[in-house]
Order: C-alpha cells, then sequence, then structure tokens
C-alpha cells in the first residue's frame, strides 16, 4: 500500500515551488530540473529534448512520473515532443499524431476465440486477405481492427437488448497488423444475424465490422466484411445503400478453402482496397 500523503491544506502558487526536488527525480538518470522560483522566468532553453521526453520537471508543466500519484507513471509521453506550427502545417499533426505500432498488438488480438478462458460457441473461422493501394500494392504495417457479434448474433455492449445469449468466452474484438504483403489475419467465430428495427423484420446480415487505421486518427476508414451466400443479403438495406453492384459484390467475402485450417476453422478471404475507382466501400461520418 503507498502511503496516504500528507494534506496540502491551503495551497498556493508559491507553495509550488517548494515540493523539494526528490519528488520530482523519476530515477532516470537525468538530474531533476528545479522548479522555477515564484519570480523567476520560465526557461524552456534550459529543459533539452531528452528531459522533456523521459519525466523531469518542465517548467510549468505537470510533473511525469511524480511517486505520489502512482498512474502518472503509466500516462505521460514516451517519445521527444514534437513541436509543430499547426496553422503552417495541419498534415503535420496528423502525422505526429498517436498511432498504433507493433509494440501495442500481440498474437492474442487476432485470436477472437482464445482470448478468455474458455471456448466460445460457434463455427470457427478464419478470414483473412490483403490489404491494397489502387495500385495493387500492398498496405504494410496497417492497423485492421474489427468488432462483431458473437454466434448467436449478441454484441458484448450494454446498448444490445437482442433477447440471445451472450457468450461469456467472447468479446467480439480484435485487431492486427498486415505484414510485408498486406495480410491479415483473424481468428474468430462466424457472428450470427440479429434484428435491427430498421423495418418489420429486418435482420442484419452475419457480418464484421472493419477499421483501417492510416497513419493517424483522421484517416481511419471503417467497413462492413459480409459472408457469401447468406440470404438476408438480399434484404438487408444498409448494403443496398451500397447501389453499385461491383461494389456491393466488394464487401462479401469468398469462401477459400486454401485458407480453411484443417478440423479447425473454415476459412473466407475478403480483399480491401483503399482507394481508387475500385475502392472497397467505407462508411462516411462515423
Ligand atoms: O447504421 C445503423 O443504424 C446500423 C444498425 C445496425 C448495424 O449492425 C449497423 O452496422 C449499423
Amino acid at each position: 500500500m503507498t502511503p496516504s500523503p500528507a494534506p496540502l491544506g491551503d495551497f498556493t502558487a508559491s507553495d509550488a515551488a517548494d515540493i523539494p526536488d526528490a519528488a520530482v527525480d523519476t530515477g532516470s538518470g537525468v538530474g531533476p530540473v528545479a522548479a522555477p522560483g515564484p519570480d523567476s522566468e520560465a526557461a524552456p532553453d534550459t529543459v533539452g529534448e531528452r528531459e522533456r521526453a523521459v519525466g523531469v520537471a518542465v517548467p510549468g508543466q505537470p510533473v511525469r512520473d511524480y511517486p505520489p500519484y502512482r498512474g502518472s507513471g503509466l500516462r505521460h509521453p514516451r517519445q521527444p515532443l514534437v513541436e509543430i506550427d499547426a496553422l503552417a502545417d495541419p498534415e503535420a499533426v496528423e502525422l505526429s499524431g498517436p498511432v498504433f505500432g507493433v509494440t501495442d498488438v500481440t498474437d492474442l488480438d487476432a485470436d477472437l476465440t482464445r482470448q478468455h478462458a474458455g471456448e466460445p460457441l460457434g463455427e470457427r473461422i478464419t478470414v483473412s486477405g490483403r490489404i491494397l493501394d489502387r495500385t495493387g500494392r500492398p498496405v504494410r504495417g496497417q492497423l485492421v481492427e474489427i468488432w462483431q457479434a458473437n454466434a448467436a448474433g449478441r454484441y458484448a455492449h450494454h446498448r444490445d437488448r437482442h433477447r440471445a445469449q451472450l457468450d461469456p468466452h467472447f468479446t467480439g474484438a480484435g485487431r492486427c497488423l498486415t505484414g510485408d504483403t498486406g495480410r491479415y489475419s483473424f481468428t474468430t467465430i462466424k457472428p450470427g444475424a440479429y434484428p435491427w428495427g430498421n423495418h418489420h423484420n429486418a435482420w442484419r446480415p452475419a457480418h464484421i465490422h472493419f477499421s483501417f487505421f492510416g497513419s493517424a486518427f483522421t484517416q481511419r476508414l471503417v467497413t462492413q466484411m459480409y459472408f457469401p451466400g447468406d440470404p438476408l443479403l438480399a434484404y438487408d438495406s444498409i448494403l443496398a445503400s451500397v447501389t453499385a453492384p461491383e461494389a456491393r459484390a466488394r464487401l462479401v467475402a469468398a469462401y477459400d478453402p486454401e485458407l480453411s485450417r484443417p478440423d479447425w476453422s473454415l476459412g473466407y478471404r475478403w480483399d480491401v482496397i483503399l482507394d481508387g475507382p475500385s475502392a472497397t466501400w467505407t462508411e462516411e461520418g462515423r
């Protein structure tokens, strides 16, 4: 147990300068930067890039890795700050924003059947494909995220009120990074159809939601993948809202025996083209 810190009582601006340097020593090997005295000007020039990155006190900023506040050790930038003139170069803001990288994604994220102690119910499937640009070049290192209902057609989400069973062994969310050929691959459970109240007897065909992250939050593309041979495809007004038949067809995966794993899972292939005239349809304004 971390002992309770002494109460601060009435805390004035000048008291702030009295916090002992020991409280800001992160053990990082870089000495603490002295907090400026009450009358001194903030002197950013005296704080180097490394100090900014590793969590030594920056005048005027909260202390990073401040031991009495345990969470502060987990939540702060670990890379040197990037100075950007957002008005002069708005794209630079996007490109230097946080992105997910190899350190965040583990193999377990791509196997939705292994995220709990027990096995989820349903038909195990492997869903795999390539993410390509308009010229057919692979989009590598791309964060692909999926979310879906369970085999009974129920999302593990508090707003899903469908009278179908939740599966304690299935959350229905996964992610992976594309490899050198632009390939992604997931092991999951075939989702069930569910009613969605859009009109009388409106049932969504089985589908998996996909997100492609791009290189910044603002580039994220979101769409849905459907399963071949599903009789509900012809009745789904969300799919029908994609009016060009060839664009609709691009949203339907193909059964691929090469991707099926013997005695384990049925394989579906779904390639995605991110832009250009043959682009896979993506949702707008979400
Ligand atoms: O846009 C919608 O309303 C809506 C409803 C149900 C879905 O499964 C979905 O993907 C979208």
